[in-house]
């Protein structure tokens, strides 16, 4: 019987796991999962799917959030209280700078919170910051792989639309207050938008824990909005890579 509320989990089930992979869909649990050995269903609740996985003989957990704040904020309280302790956020994102290119990967230092859940673990002054060690391993993953991550600013919406300055939408309007944001996030030099890490990152320094984001550009705004499928599955998986290589890295600080 599960010992939280959401998640369907037991401290059993994660086998002592102190690092949890916190991806946003559902679907990508798996295939995360199946980059580790001995990955193992656990379970799935709404938007919280759950695998275990080990790393150089580590458990991780791997558990989705789905979009946005408020389940972050469930799936990281519920994996804290069954003892995980650093998260690490495999993201996809749509990038903003001209020159990150779909494929790019991104790692987030720090996020600009233009959402409401973060309020609930911190005021607005209290930066929403990753955890130093999460950013060089994820960073050193990266290179291992041979990949140039870019390391920056990302800026972190509640919405997928206004919030991120779309006007693919019925209506082709944007509430005011969003209108020319996009062209001022690219002017403070924040690299993307996505819609977790500004939570993420709040919440877990404020709680005393550690996490740190990569993300795939799958898709860049001053080009396009709607994502070419053939490009995104690609992107993902390397994410996906690195993401894995630096969980088993942070595993071993709990050994
Ligand atoms: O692919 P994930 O991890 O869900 O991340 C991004 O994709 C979703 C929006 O399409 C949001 O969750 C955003 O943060
Ligand atoms: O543009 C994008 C792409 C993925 N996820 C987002 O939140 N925004």
């Amino acid at each position: 019987m599960s010992e939280v509320f959401h998640l369907g989990l037991t401290k059993a089930m994660l086998k002592g796991a102190k690092v949890a992979i916190v991806p946003g869909d559902p679907a990508r649990s798996e295939r995360i999962a199946k980059l580790m050995d001995n990955p193992e269903f656990l379970a799935s609740t709404r938007e919280f799917t759950s695998w275990l996985g080990y790393v150089g003989g580590q458990p991780i957990v791997v558990c989705s959030t789905g979009i946005g704040g408020p389940s972050v904020s469930i799936c990281v309280e519920e994996l804290a209280q069954l003892g995980v302790r650093t998260f690490l956020r495999i993201g996809t994102t749509g990038a903003i700078q001209p020159h990150i290119n779909v494929g790019d990967l991104l790692i987030t230092t720090g996020a600009v919170r233009l959402d409401g859940a973060s309020g609930h673990f911190a005021p607005l002054e209290y930066p929403a910051v990753a955890n130093f060690d999460c950013t060089n391993a994820l960073f050193a993953a990266a290179k291992h792989q041979g990949v140039q991550p870019y390391v920056g600013i990302t800026a972190s919406s509640d919405t997928f639309y206004p919030g991120q300055e779309r006007y693919d939408t019925f209506t082709g309007k944007i509430y005011r207050h969003f209108r020319g944001s996009l062209e001022q996030w690219q002017e403070l030099n924040v690299m993307n938008f996505e819609m977790e890490s500004a939570t993420l990152f709040t919440m877990c320094s404020a709680l005393g824990l550690r996490a740190g984001m990569v993300a795939g550009v799958i898709v860049n705004r001053t080009q396009q909005e709607i994502p070419n499928e053939a490009t995104i599955h690609s992107t993902e998986q390397k994410a996906v890579a690195v993401g894995v290589e630096a969980a088993g890295k942070l595993a071993l600080d709990y050994v």
